[in-house]
């Protein structure tokens, strides 16, 4: 089969699905521009979605790779990592070639935006799969006549067989931010981070690709234009206060984020900023 792009309905959203001839697939939502899949050649599949998740637009999509822009957490007035996730894309770009399959989504300002955040912006991201790998890259424009800054993060769901079996290699040396400490200043001094427990850090000045290694396979993530690596897993407690994640799901997951949110990006009018944060399986 050559590599194609169809639409399909998931869950009852709009979705593309990107296929390519040795095997990858992902899917990607409109709502929120939100990868919910994606499966290399020869599987399995190495995103996580809840089963819980409300795909209804009441509520961001509980999986997969949510876009969280212009504010991420609640690190700021606007709604929870801003208010894109549960926007309604469309779709800028399809491109299949040889071996591989490519969507842009885009998404703009609207009064219900520049009511929460007086700001004109164009928003873009590219899907792409090419054998083992997934590349997603945000493009950011700033259409206004002034000046903007905000934070914004690739926020991944990883599928991992086991979260207390899952290492993450390549932080150490790094500082980061413990949100389960206050947000007190860390620094990582071990060679590898196990999760053990509830983790929620924002790591600073990543310049390193990590790897998530499991016993029988791994994952490579690489970031550019994104400084931070934000890593979350709610655990036990916060896991089952959370109604769209079944209660043992906390297991299952691992989020490794692209994430620009110690230093906000500042962006001047007319000139646009992009991040990229790739996966590959090992
Ligand atoms: O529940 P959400 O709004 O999707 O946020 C989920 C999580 O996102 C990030 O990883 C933050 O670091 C966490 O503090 C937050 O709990």
């Amino acid at each position: 089969m050559p590599a194609a792009i169809e639409t399909i309905d998931f869950h009852g959203q709009p979705a593309l699905r990107l296929a390519t001839a040795s095997g990858a697939q992902a899917v990607v939502l409109l709502l929120g521009a939100q990868v919910v899949s994606w499966t290399p050649p020869g599987g399995p599949e190495r995103l996580y979605l809840s089963e819980r998740a409300a795909f209804d637009g009441s509520a961001a999509v509980r999986g997969g790779v949510p876009v969280c822009f212009p504010q991420f957490a609640a690190r700021g007035p606007l709604p929870r990592h801003g208010f894109v996730r549960t926007m309604p894309w469309s779709v800028e770009t399809q491109r299949t070639g040889t071996d591989f399959a490519l969507a842009t989504l885009r998404c703009t300002d609207t009064e219900a935006t520049r009511a929460l955040w007086p700001h004109r912006f164009a928003l873009e991201l590219t899907v792409a799969i090419e054998e083992s790998r997934l590349d997603l890259e945000l493009e950011v424009v700033n259409e206004d006549d002034a000046p903007f800054s905000f934070t914004a993060a690739l926020h991944t769901y990883l599928k991992v067989r086991e979260v207390e079996e899952t290492r993450i290699e390549g932080l150490y040396g790094l500082d980061y931010e413990d949100s389960t400490d206050a947000g007190r200043l860390h620094h990582d001094s071990g060679d590898v981070l196990l999760i053990e427990s509830e983790t929620d850090r924002i790591y600073r000045e990543v310049a390193r690709p990590l790897l998530v290694r499991e016993y029988d396979r791994s994952l490579g993530i690489n970031q550019e234009g994104f400084h931070d690596v934000v890593v979350w897993n709610p655990w036990e407690e916060r896991c089952a206060a959370l109604a769209d994640m079944p209660d043992r799901g906390f297991r299952h997951m691992l989020c490794v984020e692209a994430a620009a949110v110690h230093a906000p990006i500042e962006l001047e009018a007319g000139l646009n900023w992009w991040g990229r944060q790739t996966l590959v399986a090992l």
